[in-house]
């Protein structure tokens, strides 16, 4: 989402998407002698459900000031440490209106590792579009061996909650997925948020298979390649 951050944090990055090719490319400083690992997490979900929000309070340790609709895809990174091995979590915050994303979502879904859906727990309907989402997903050959988890957002209006939690632990069961339900806005909440993330990515570690390799440089791009999956394990 554009937006109007209030600050941002160490080590995290914020950008628009463009030029996107068939691979992923990345403008990010990277050092030779490391082999780096970068993780793309994509994130879904309805319009204003809180994606924009979710992914700023894991890279950025905030809550934005100011939102405005995603125009096609923003993507934050923040590096992250994993049993000694640093790792770079790139989030890909979509466009939730179909008039923002539809010429983009053939890129959210390439080289997809792991998939975040979001929905408002003060938003029935937004639950309910999580099938279409799904759909579109699946549509787009992402491997049902890609992690996937559910997030209800928006947590802290205790009072509006339009989605019980056993509703949303089954829907998440039925799809293989876990289940976080947290605010992106509620302070107390963070680590709760971060935890999403570092979910995923704990579990993308110990997929050696998804390491990115023969990091080339290209007019001062990086062009990562990317091997094919073996084996899959989390510690979550
Ligand atoms: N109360 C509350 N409001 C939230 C929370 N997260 C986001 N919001 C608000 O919800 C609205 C939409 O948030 P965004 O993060 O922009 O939603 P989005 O899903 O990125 O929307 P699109 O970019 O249109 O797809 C904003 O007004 C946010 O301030 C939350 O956890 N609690």
């Amino acid at each position: 989402m554009a937006n109007e951050f209030s600050e941002h944090g160490e080590g995290s990055a914020t950008s628009r998407y463009a030029n996107l090719t068939s691979s992923v490319e990345l403008s990010t400083s990277l050092d030779h002698s490391v082999q780096t690992r970068i993780f793309k997490i994509i994130v879904i979900g309805d319009s204003n459900v809180g994606k924009t929000c979710l992914t700023f309070r894991f890279t950025g340790g905030a809550f934005p000031c100011k939102t405005e609709a995603t125009i096609g895809v923003d993507f934050r990174e923040k590096a992250v440490e994993i049993e000694g091995e640093k790792i770079k979590v790139q989030v890909w915050d979509t466009a939730g209106q179909e008039r923002f994303r539809k010429s983009m979502v053939e890129h959210y879904y390439r080289n997809v590792h792991a998939v975040v859906f979001v929905y408002d727990v003060t938003k029935m309907i937004s639950f309910q579009n999580l099938k279409t989402w799904i759909h579109e997903c699946n549509g787009h050959g992402v491997s049902s061996a890609v992690p996937r988890v559910l997030v209800g957002n928006k947590c802290d209006l205790v009072e509006q909650i339009q989605v019980p939690s056993n509703t949303a632990l089954k829907f998440a069961d039925a799809h293989n997925m876990l289940l976080f339900e947290t605010s992106a806005k509620d302070p107390k909440e963070s680590q709760n948020v971060d935890s999403i993330f570092m979910c995923l990515a704990c579990r993308l570690k110990a997929q050696r298979s998804l390491i990115y390799r023969d990091v080339e440089r290209e007019d001062g791009r990086v062009r990562l390649t990317h091997e094919p999956e073996v084996k899959r394990s989390c510690p979550c």
